[in-house]
């Protein structure tokens, strides 16, 4: 900002200095003065003079001729151009080539110099003060001396000069060398050049120390007005010739040799001490000349000095109108920043107003919108309440006019059912009575054709008419007693079919009653038998067979209670020769021989599979070795699956009249390497799709995922499930049969009835499980597929003997451990305290499979020999 200011003001500064008359004739006189060439009559000229005062009166004396000129009072403001020294050195430099000015302004620059003509005197100035300094006038003579002709001569500063130590010798004025100097001002005065140019060629003693930098520190030309009467030496006297040690003289000749004659001697001493003289008086003059010039200075430096006193009052004044001119422009600028910040206040205050004045509005807006919204919500809700009760109200009416009409419709229902019955009975009394009065007309039409025929025969037998007359009479007369008899027969007759029908609907209640106490009893019955139950069957010798094949078995109680077998073992010689059977004697709850039949075997089971109608779970699984006759009892067409649908379609049908009403659904799947496949379902999706087993622990319901149901409609469906269900197999197996040994099939028939008169309802599951064959198998020498079969199948067998287990065990709460098979956890709620339970044990009665049977056999006694917790019927009595 200063600078700028600085910037700004320095051309008025400028401006002013021009105005002074004495700087613009400096400048000049500086131009004329590098030309060489003083104009006439310059020393007391005041135009010329004023370039030198102001070196004699620079208050800081400078090391240095470069150094010195920023003390010179011009000097100063070329000092904030920074190149001060350089424009110096520069300028000095162009001393020789003259065009000083240009190259001066050049190195200055434009803005740093407006005009050339303020240089000049202060370059003048520094440069006269370096060889013009006070001490000057007292010096000059010493300095030539000193220098002698060397310094002065420039080329031969520095030089050994053989003359130096006539110098020293003579230390006096009047030497050659001062006779020289002498001679230059002479010549000097005489061309009309001012003293200052003389005074200006002396160098200084620091030009003396440094005599190689005198060209360079000292090139004004005053310089070269001093030296430039030396170049016209033919005028200047010859400098003597003086005896020194190093003379070389060769001879000596008081008459030849002047210098050691003393007359020539002393002669040349006077010439040389009226020179001495002369020069003196002339340097006595000069001094003269110098003091008048050092007058004329000292005014001009008084005049210069009142000159920068104006220019310091001028530079004062500027600088105090800068100062206000500043204080003026910080006032603007604090004014501005206060309009600013007024601006920037109001504006934020309007701006608050603003805020304020929309965060009123938001605020009104919005109350107003929650009071329109409140409103409009009382408008519903009144509407809405309005709406309700006129819509309650309405309903209400409807709701009465509709019971209205309902009972009123009952009633004219009832009673047109009343009256239709009235209509009906009378219209078959009316019937009954028009067949008897149409039987009594027919046969009073006949009568009265016999009568007219026998009238007719009796006309022309007029005796006998009157008496067949009164005969026909007695007879109308009892016909007519008989008709009042059959009248009352018939109310007779309607009374006791009344009486009958009351006493009909008596013996169904009691009937119900009887169903319901024969349904308990049954299941005690059923309890009583054990929840587990263990059948055996053997199966007969087939065709193949050969009768050595077969191993013979003896049923003891076959005549009786029908529950034991006496597995005979291989003929064995004793030690003395006699042949005997090992006895493996077994008891189970009912034994079945070779020669029973399915029917015989179905009746045994029939009221288990009564028991799932009543609402319990049955589960009636068939264990045994492959071929033992598993598939046969439960499976074929007269097994146990078929003839228990039959069964429970007769019962159901013999249950309507009591009130139940049975819907049956039927499931088969099959459970394959522990998988669940859906023998109902798709072939294809065989050992591919995966159903889950789900259980309904509160209900306690299973179900299976997308497995297909089958709504049993007729006893006749039965048969075609079960042959989808082996023609499923056939496709997952090239060899049925191997297919159904190795995996277990289970048929799950769920049976829910409802009691519409007495509002019972029941839920019932019955499972047929036909398992795999139970013989051993070898793990050692299966492989692959065949292996896990194996794996699979012992597993499930050995998880359903552990289930079987762990109920006989009773504990409530124990752990029974259904889920270790798949089989096990499909049966969870078939198996256990909810359920009845029957196994078939299958026997086959060959001998080469009596290890296996007695294996089959110790398994059902362990199951035989469990007991398992009482079963709880799946019934639920009517809420209302
Ligand atoms: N009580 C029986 N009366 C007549 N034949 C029977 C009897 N029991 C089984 N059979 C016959 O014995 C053969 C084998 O019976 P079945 O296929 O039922 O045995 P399985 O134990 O089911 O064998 P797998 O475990 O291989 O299915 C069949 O031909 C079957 O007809």
């Amino acid at each position: 900002m200063e600078d700028e200011n600085m910037a700004q003001t320095r051309p008025a500064t400028r401006s002013r200095i021009p105005q002074v008359g004495g700087l613009r004739e400096m400048n000049s006189a500086s131009a004329n003065s590098r030309s060489g060439i003083m104009p006439p009559g310059t020393i007391v000229n005041k135009t010329v003079s004023p370039t030198r005062p102001r070196t004699f009166t620079s208050p800081e004396p400078k090391k240095s001729a470069s150094v010195s000129r920023p003390g010179s009072a011009a000097s100063r403001q070329h000092t904030r151009g920074n190149s001060f020294a350089s424009s110096t050195i520069s300028r000095s430099g162009s001393t020789a080539s003259r065009p000083a000015t240009n190259n001066f302004s050049a190195t200055m620059g434009h803005n740093s110099r407006a005009t050339s003509a303020m240089p000049r005197p202060q370059t003048s100035l520094g440069t006269r003060r370096l060889g013009n300094s006070i001490q000057r006038p007292a010096t000059s003579l010493d300095t030539h001396i000193e220098d002698g002709a060397g310094s002065i001569l420039g080329k031969r500063k520095g030089e050994q000069h053989p003359r130096s130590l006539s110098i020293f010798l003579s230390g006096l004025p009047g030497s050659s060398q001062n006779n020289s100097r002498i001679g230059d001002a002479q010549w000097s005065q005489s061309q009309g050049v001012a003293p200052v140019g003389i005074g200006l060629s002396t160098a200084s003693p620091v030009q003396r120390v440094q005599p190689s930098k005198v060209p360079i520190l000292t090139p004004s030309k005053p310089c070269e007005i001093a030296h430039s009467p030396r170049t016209r030496s033919p005028k200047r006297p010859p400098i003597p010739l003086f005896l020194t040690k190093n003379s070389h003289v060769t001879s000596f000749d008081h008459n030849t040799d002047t210098e050691w004659n003393q007359d020539n001697r002393e002669k040349q001493m006077d010439e040389m001490f009226n020179k001495i003289m002369a020069r003196v008086n002339e340097q006595g003059h000069e001094a003269t000349g110098l003091k008048d010039t050092v007058e004329i200075y000292k005014s001009r430096i008084a005049e210069l000095e009142r000159a920068r006193d104006g220019l310091g009052e001028a530079n004062v004044n500027l600088r105090v109108e800068l100062e206000s001119l500043k204080g003026q422009l910080t006032l603007a600028e604090k004014a501005l920043a206060d309009a600013r910040r007024d601006q920037d206040i109001a504006m934020d205050d309007v701006e608050g107003r603003h805020r304020i004045e929309i965060a009123s509005i938001n605020q009104e807006n919005q109350k107003e919108k929650e009071r329109l919204v409140s409103r409009h919500e009382d408008e519903i809700h009144n509407l809405k309440r309005k709406f309700q009760g006129e819509v309650e109200d309405e309903k209400a009416k409807r709701v009465r006019e509709l019971g209205n009409l309902t009972t009123q419709s009952t009633m004219d229902i009832q009673k047109s059912q009343l009256e239709l019955n009235n209509k009906e009975r009378e219209i078959a009394a009316l019937k009954n009575d028009l067949d008897a009065m149409k039987a009594d007309g027919d046969r009073e039409r006949k009568t009265v054709h016999d009568l007219r025929q026998n009238l007719d025969t009796a006309s022309s037998n007029s005796v006998t008419l009157e008496s067949t007359i009164r005969a026909l009479k007695a007879r109308i007369e009892f016909l007519e007693g008989g008709r009042e008899e059959q009248s009352q027969a018939f109310e007779r007759c309607n009374q006791e079919m009344m009486d009958a029908l009351a006493e009909t609907d008596a013996i169904k209640e009691k009937l119900r009653k009887e169903e319901t106490m024969r349904r308990k009893l049954h299941n005690q019955v059923q309890e009583l038998k054990g929840n587990i139950r263990v059948f055996c069957r053997v199966r007969p010798s087939l065709r193949n067979e050969p009768a050595s094949s077969i191993s013979p078995m003896q049923y003891p109680d076959e005549s009786e209670d029908a529950k034991e077998i006496n597995v005979m073992g291989p003929e064995e010689k004793s030690s003395l020769g006699t042949l005997s059977r090992k006895n493996n004697p077994f008891s189970f709850d009912r034994v079945f021989g070779p020669s029973t039949q399915n029917a015989e075997v179905f009746d045994e089971i029939s009221q288990l599979v009564q028991s799932a109608l009543d609402g319990y779970n049955v589960c009636i699984f068939c264990y045994g070795q492959t071929g033992s006759g598993k598939t046969h009892t439960m499976s074929s067409q007269d097994g146990m699956i078929p003839r228990a649908v039959h069964q429970i379609y007769q019962t159901a049908q013999g249950l309507e009249e009591k009130g139940w009403r049975y819907t049956m659904e039927g499931n088969f799947v099959e459970v394959y390497n522990e998988n669940l496949n859906d023998l109902l379902g798709n072939p294809d999706e065989l050992d591919k799709k995966k159903h889950e087993i789900r259980h309904d622990m509160q209900r306690g319901k299973t179900s299976i995922t997308d497995i297909t149901t089958v709504q049993l409609d007729s006893p006749e469906m039965v048969e075609s499930l079960l042959k989808n269900a082996d023609a499923n197999r056939s496709v997952a197996a090239t060899k049925a049969n191997e297919r159904s040994s190795r995996s277990h099939s289970v048929f799950i028939l769920k049976l829910t009835g409802q009691n519409h008169v007495t509002g019972e309802r029941s839920e019932g599951t019955l499972n047929l499980v036909d398992l795999a064959g139970s013989e051993r198998l070898s793990h050692s020498g299966a492989t692959g597929d065949r292996l896990k079969e194996t794996q699979n199948i012992n597993r499930s067998l050995s998880s359903l003997g552990d289930v079987i287990a762990a109920l006989g065990q009773g504990k409530d709460g124990g752990h029974i451990p259904y889920r270790n098979s798949k089989l096990t956890y499909l049966l969870q709620f078939s198996l256990g305290g909810n359920s009845k339970t029957l196994m078939f044990v299958m026997v086959s009665p060959l001998q080469a499979h009596l290890s296996e049977t007695l294996t089959s056999l110790k398994f059902a006694t362990k199951v035989h020999n469990t007991h398992i917790g009482t079963a709880k019927r799946q019934a639920r009595v009517r809420d209302s």
